[in-house]
């Protein structure tokens, strides 16, 4: 049977938006404190060689742990994951958790540190480089009162390596709107030394590009 199709309205000005009034939020609360636990154990797993023994007990911990979660299965549009503007990582546990410190309309900065879960060999994983610029430079594109708009590029730079466990500075700077094209461009530091920088599109979603999700589409919710 087909499920009713659920349409995001885009331009939506009931959305919150993405940092504001929440720079610096100290937000500490359960489900904040679940993520935190979660990255963790993403931590642990990647840095630990257990015994067989070990790793099945911890396997059998973890299933259980998600049994008890899928009772509280909600759908995409009412998951809290990705949606915590408030906390780094926005509740949502792929990225680095991204600390936000200054904003204002055209410009971002913040501090970003991983640890070996992020690593490709001793240095940030390439794939996880542009996930932090897509964090920041989409939240920025799509702030300050601007309409909804989807990355059409994203084209990142690697410098340097990426030290692990050290606070890295990340920069988002607007460069300017032709039409409903947003270029931005952000950069990554570590002190003085660029590790990488980026530059990318956003474009500006048309009234008929409104998010449809359908439920039963394939892959579109699993
Ligand atoms: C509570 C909180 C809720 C949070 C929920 C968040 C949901 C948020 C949901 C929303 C956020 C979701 C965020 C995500 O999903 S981001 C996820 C990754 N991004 C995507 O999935 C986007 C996929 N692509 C598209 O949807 C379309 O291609 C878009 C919309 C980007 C443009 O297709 P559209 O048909 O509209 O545009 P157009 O063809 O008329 O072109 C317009 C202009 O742009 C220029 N151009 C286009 N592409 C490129 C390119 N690659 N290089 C250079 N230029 C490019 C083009 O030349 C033209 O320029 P000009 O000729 O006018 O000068």
């Amino acid at each position: 049977m087909t499920e009713p199709t659920t349409t995001l309205d885009i331009w939506n000005p009931g959305w919150p938006d993405p940092f504001r009034p929440t720079v610096n939020a100290d937000t500490d609360d359960e489900y904040a404190d679940l993520v935190e636990a979660l990255r963790e154990v993403q931590e642990a797993v990647t840095r630990s060689r257990p015994t067989p023994e070990v790793a099945a007990e911890v396997a059998t911990a973890l299933r259980t742990a998600a049994r008890r979660l899928r009772t509280f299965e909600v759908d995409e549009d009412t998951q809290i994951a990705g949606k915590r503007w408030e906390i780094p990582g926005k509740g949502h546990a792929l990225a680095p958790a991204l600390h936000i410190d200054t904003v204002t309309d055209t410009t971002v900065t913040g501090r970003v540190t991983v640890g070996r879960f992020h690593s490709g060999r001793y240095a940030m994983n390439g794939g996880v480089t542009p996930l932090i610029f897509d964090e920041i430079l989409a939240r920025l594109a799509n702030s300050a009162g601007r309409p909804w708009g989807r990355t059409a590029y994203l084209n990142v730079n690697y410098r340097a390596p990426a030290p692990l466990h050290t606070e890295l500075t990340v920069t988002a700077e607007l460069l300017g709107q032709e039409g409903r094209k947003r270029f931005l461009r952000g950069a990554l530091h570590h002190g003085d030394v660029l590790v990488a920088d980026a530059e990318g599109l956003w474009v500006e979603l048309k009234p008929e590009q409104t998010l449809n999700i359908s439920k039963d589409a394939e892959g579109s919710d699993r």
